[in-house]
């Protein structure tokens, strides 16, 4: 897949001196809210007005949205505030009725990006259609799939495209409602750096409390945008009332982020950095030596091994390994799940090392 700047012009148009924020509602509930919404953030840096319209939902029984109806109102809060409109598609009938109402920007959510037969209909529902479509990562944490749902918009020559990082499912309960993964999106940039990519930290956080950080890591990074739930009363919301911010709160949150600068300006910085670089690239050096010295000694057990016919993984051994290196990990500052998933890493490279000796 190729990602050009033709695809992100239509955020470039936008000439925005900050990320661009796209805030409103989860759900659409009422004509009154989502004006009120929308009139409380229209002089603000928010540039979209978002509004779940069709609602996605775990468990069947919850509100499902109101539906085609809000469609109306929100056309009437754009006419008003100037916002555009951004809502989520999760079928063709969904894209055929956007369309008719000219919604601005559409996007696909989590649940329909994992589905590959969903996003080529709706792919083809939208086919050659000038809106801006932007693509939630699917629930699982699979870049090949978010990319492969990009692809297929791209297919049916849809050019305005973006992503929303929106984290990824886990069964075990974290601090976050969805993992946010950091490394996956980084990824995702590498690779298409002119694909715009915004956050969504209120489904990453499921916590209005959270969200301000985890905007702040996107910009960080280097995100493009950010998505945020925003509700005139979030704590009588129909659907995730936990997790939206007052339009308040929301244009608080604006002014109290740090935007960075995207490389240094300090010419004595910069010399300074040059030798802490080299430093670096020093150790790397280092480190991989050191790490094929271990693997290489791990193969002469592995010889051993198959001379006398021992199993390959030895469970004591390996404990007490991780142990130690985690106590020592800890006294040289380095995290506890870093050790864990490092020497977790270096223990499968050292068993494929000697598996190699027996074959
Ligand atoms: C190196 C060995 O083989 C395996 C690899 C280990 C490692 O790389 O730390 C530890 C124990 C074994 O599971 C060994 O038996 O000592």
């Amino acid at each position: 897949m190729e990602i050009t700047r033709e695809n992100r012009k239509w955020l470039d148009d936008l000439q925005l001196s900050h990320p661009l924020v796209i805030a409103g509602p989860c759900s659409a509930e009422t004509e009154e809210q989502v004006l009120e919404t929308a009139h409380a953030l229209k002089d603000s840096d928010v540039t979209m007005l978002r509004a779940g319209v069709w609602k996605p939902r775990t468990r069947p029984g919850s509100f499902e949205g109101v539906g085609a109806i809000a469609l109306p109102w929100l056309m009437r809060a754009k006419k008003e505030t100037g916002l555009q409109i951004a809502i989520e598609v999760g079928s063709a009938m969904h894209v055929k009725i956007a369309l008719q109402y000219d919604i601005d920007v559409l996007w696909l959510g989590a649940r329909t990006t994992v589905n590959p037969f969903l996003v080529q209909e709706i792919a083809e529902a939208l086919n050659g259609t000038d809106k801006v479509v932007l693509v939630k990562n699917p629930v699982n944490p699979d870049l090949s799939l978010w990319l492969g749902a990009v692809e297929r918009l791209q297919a049916q020559g849809i050019k305005n495209l973006g992503v929303i990082h929106r984290g990824f499912s886990t069964y075990r309960k974290t601090d976050y409602r969805n993992n946010p993964q950091w490394q996956i999106p980084i990824d995702l940039k590498s690779k298409h750096p002119d694909l715009p990519l915004i956050c969504d930290p209120s489904h990453i956080t499921g916590n209005r409390e959270m969200i301000f950080d985890v905007c702040q890591t996107a910009l960080d990074l280097r995100f493009d945008g950010l998505m945020v739930e925003t509700h005139p009363t979030p704590e009588q919301a129909w659907s995730d009332a936990a997790q939206q911010i007052t339009p308040s709160t929301m244009i608080q949150i604006m002014e109290d982020l740090r935007i960075r600068k995207k490389d240094f300006s300090d010419a004595s910085a910069t010399e300074n950095l040059e030798h802490i670089r080299t430093d670096i690239n020093n150790l790397d050096t280092k480190i991989i030596g050191l790490l094929s010295q271990r693997m290489k000694l791990a193969e002469d057990i592995g010889a051993l091994k198959k001379k006398d016919n021992v199993s390959i993984l030895q469970s004591e051994i390996w404990k007490r390994t991780l142990s130690r290196m985690k106590e020592q990990g800890a006294n040289g500052g380095l995290s506890d799940s870093f050790i864990d998933a490092f020497y977790k890493a270096i223990h499968q490279e050292s068993i494929h090392h000697q598996q190699k000796m027996f074959d």
